[in-house]
């Protein structure tokens, strides 16, 4: 009786560490955030494997296959993001929802960072505690409703005219004072982004986001 006591809690902590979360990681950079309202700060990108939307101009398709990367322990990942001076943290993907990223987070605030997430918004559940959601809905799968009241940023990706109609759905159930931000698809600026900047000039709530890191050529 006395053994069987001693030993639960040394059972029960060795369960517990089977558990704890570890993530499919693409890859881990710091670089200059390239997009939306933060252009231009420093940022430790975390990219997550896993993606089921789909998107044919994703410029990431290497990160849809979950199982094709690595699982890494939050421990190792916030280590990681402290070997830099900058304290902003930025979770993509992959589409960083389909997992569950409240011990992720917790532990970067916990480090010290302002976490942000880049969603397409399709999940079962928004987790995690985000100080900065920037929600990118798509065509090709239904966001999850949830995400509208949290987002802090809508970010359309231009790809043809019909884009605009799509981008204007959503505003009507955010949040007043969620930015608006319309990015050409990279393969189409030639012929986009002159409809963007017409399109901004006639409906000023709407800003342009350029995919900055590109045009710098860094990650
Ligand atoms: C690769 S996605 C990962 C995060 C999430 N799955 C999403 O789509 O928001 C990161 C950002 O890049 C944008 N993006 C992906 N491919 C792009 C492309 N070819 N041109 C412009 N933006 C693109 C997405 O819309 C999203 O805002
Ligand atoms: N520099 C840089 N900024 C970014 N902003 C969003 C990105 C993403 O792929 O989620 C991204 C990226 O891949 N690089
Ligand atoms: S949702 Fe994001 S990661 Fe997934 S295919 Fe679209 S752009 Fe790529
Ligand atoms: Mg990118």
């Amino acid at each position: 009786m006395l053994l069987t006591q001693k030993k639960q809690p040394i059972e029960m902590n060795s369960l517990l560490a089977v558990e704890a979360t570890a993530l499919p990681v693409m890859e881990a950079f710091y670089t200059i955030q390239g997009e939306g309202a933060h252009t231009g700060r420093a940022a430790y990108f975390i990219r997550l494997g896993g993606c089921d939307v789909g998107c044919h101009w994703c410029d990431v398709k290497e990160s849809w296959d979950a199982e094709a990367h690595p699982k890494l322990s939050i421990d190792s990942l916030v280590d990681g993001a402290l070997q830099y001076p900058g304290r902003m943290a930025v979770i993509t993907g992959g589409e960083p929802l389909m997992h569950d990223l409240t011990e992720l987070t917790a532990a970067l605030q916990t480090a010290g960072f302002q976490t942000n997430i880049e969603t397409s918004g399709v999940c079962q559940a928004v987790t995690g505690s985000w100080d900065w959601i920037c929600f990118s809905p798509k065509k090709f799968k239904k966001p999850n409703p949830a995400i509208y009241d949290k987002a802090d940023e809508l970010k359309v990706i231009i790809y043809n005219q019909s884009d605009f109609a799509f981008a204007e759905s959503f505003v009507p159930y955010l949040r007043p004072g969620c930015k608006l931000f319309l990015q050409t698809e990279w393969s189409r600026s030639n012929e986009m982004l002159p409809r963007i900047v017409d399109y901004v000039k006639d409906h000023p709530q709407w800003q342009i986001s350029l995919q900055t890191h590109k045009y710098l050529d860094i990650p």
